[in-house]
Parts: C-alpha cells; structure tokens; sequence
C-alpha cells in the first residue's frame, strides 16, 4: 500500500476521532503519527470556534509540543480527576479491541492515561488489523537501563526474543521520555495475552510492556473502499 494510501486511512479516522470530542472535555492526546492528526484536527476545531474549553493530558513529549503548536491547552494526572476521552493509535489490533502499543516508546505514559479515562478510543488504519496479537509486531518493554540483562534473560526464559530498540539518527539505544530503554521482544506466539502482560509487568525492572488488554473501549478503523477512505467501528 502506498504512502499515502495509509496517510489518507491516518487522516480519515483521526478527523472522525476527532469530531466526537465536545466542549468542555479532558482529552488524553495519544502519541504516534495518526494521533498526530487528531491533534491537528483538535486544533483546527479549537480555532475555529466548534469547540471550547478543551484540555489535553499528553501522552509524550511529542504529544506536548504538537499540543502546544495547535493551541490546545494542556494539564497534567495532578491537576484533573477525570479524562473523559482518550485518543491513542495502536501497533496492533485484535478482534476482541486488545493492542499492542508503543512503536513509538510511549507505551508507558500512554497505558497511563488511556486505562484512566471514561473512554478510551483508539484510531488505527486497516494495516493494524490483526487476528492474533504478536503476529506482525513484536511487545515493547520499557526497561530501566541498570537491569537490562536480567530483564533481557527472564523475557528469554518466558520463551521471547528481546532486542534492544536501536535509535534512528542517533547511535546507541532509543531512551524513553522517562529516560529508559526499550526492548521489542517477538514471541512463537502469544496464548494468553492477558497472563503474558502481567507476567511481564512483574519482572523487577520492568516499567510497563506494550501490551493493553482490556483497556480499548471504541476502535475506529480508517479503510480505503475503492480508492475512498472510509471510517467504521470494531464491533
Ligand atoms: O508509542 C507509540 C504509540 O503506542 C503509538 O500510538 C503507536 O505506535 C501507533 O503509532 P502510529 O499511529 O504512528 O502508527
């Protein structure tokens, strides 16, 4: 599929997630390139008067900034006690709405904000669409640097292959937003993936692992119908 087939399917579902934000609402701003969208399209809403009083709790630097360039007002977990509405992309999707998350190593905040809000709607392109989870992507966990080898040998012994996620651009490890590393850790195939996200959470030195679980509420999929993006939900 061409670039910009999955830019158009970005686009279509972000300004869908988008339109359903109202005035007034606490928004969790997901990180990633479709939710990227959202923001813009957020912006766009603000600016020209459809919607008010919105506030935004991101999800990563990057969520930050684009927040700031679209004049979205943003606060942090101390400063509010509800999240009406979360708006994140996902790395996977499958049909029961479980992900994996975090191509971008935001996982961790991300899983904080989304499992926090009223709903959490996640907007994906149909390239995401999978029927087993670990199919196509492998899990992310964020792993604090001094317990990199044991952590690295208990994922191993939990039948994973961990690789430490290489920076783009930049020698050496992609560091988190919190300072960390990231290890993408492919598995045969994943059973049970409820049992395996706890599993993973419980290693000491673990920080958070990609896998969400029972958090989606709502899965918008942007599609291309015969040349036409198109927006549906997951049922
Ligand atoms: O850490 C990053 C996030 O979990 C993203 O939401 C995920 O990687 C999807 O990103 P994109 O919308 O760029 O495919």
């Amino acid at each position: 599929m061409s670039q910009d087939a999955v830019k158009q399917m970005k686009q279509a579902v972000a300004k869908a997630a988008a339109d359903r934000v109202q005035s007034g609402m606490v928004v969790g701003l997901g990180t990633g390139s479709t939710t990227a969208f959202v923001i813009e399209f957020l912006g766009d809403r603000l600016r020209n008067g459809e919607l008010s009083n919105i506030r935004g709790v991101p999800t990563s630097f990057q969520a930050s900034v684009l927040a700031k360039q679209y004049g979205i007002p943003l606060v942090t977990l101390d400063d509010v006690t509800k999240i009406d509405v979360a708006i994140d992309g996902a790395d996977e999707v499958d049909p029961a709405k479980n992900l994996i998350k975090g191509g971008g190593a935001a996982h961790t905040r991300e899983k904080i904000v989304d499992s926090l809000a009223d709903q959490f709607l996640v907007v994906v392109d149909s390239s995401k669409l999978v029927e087993r989870l670990g199919s196509t992507f492998p899990v992310p966990v964020e792993v604090l640097p001094l317990a990199l080898s044991p952590v690295s040998r208990a994922l191993t012994a939990l039948g994973g292959k961990p690789e430490l996620r290489m920076g783009v651009k930049k020698d050496g490890p992609v560091i988190t937003d919190q300072g960390n590393f990231v290890l993408d850790v492919t598995f045969a195939e994943i059973a049970d993936a409820a049992a395996l996200e706890k599993t993973i959470n419980n290693i000491p030195g673990v920080l958070e692992n990609g896998l969400f679980v029972n958090v989606a509420d709502v899965v918008l999929v942007g599609e291309l119908v015969e040349g036409q993006p198109r927006v549906r939900e997951v049922v």
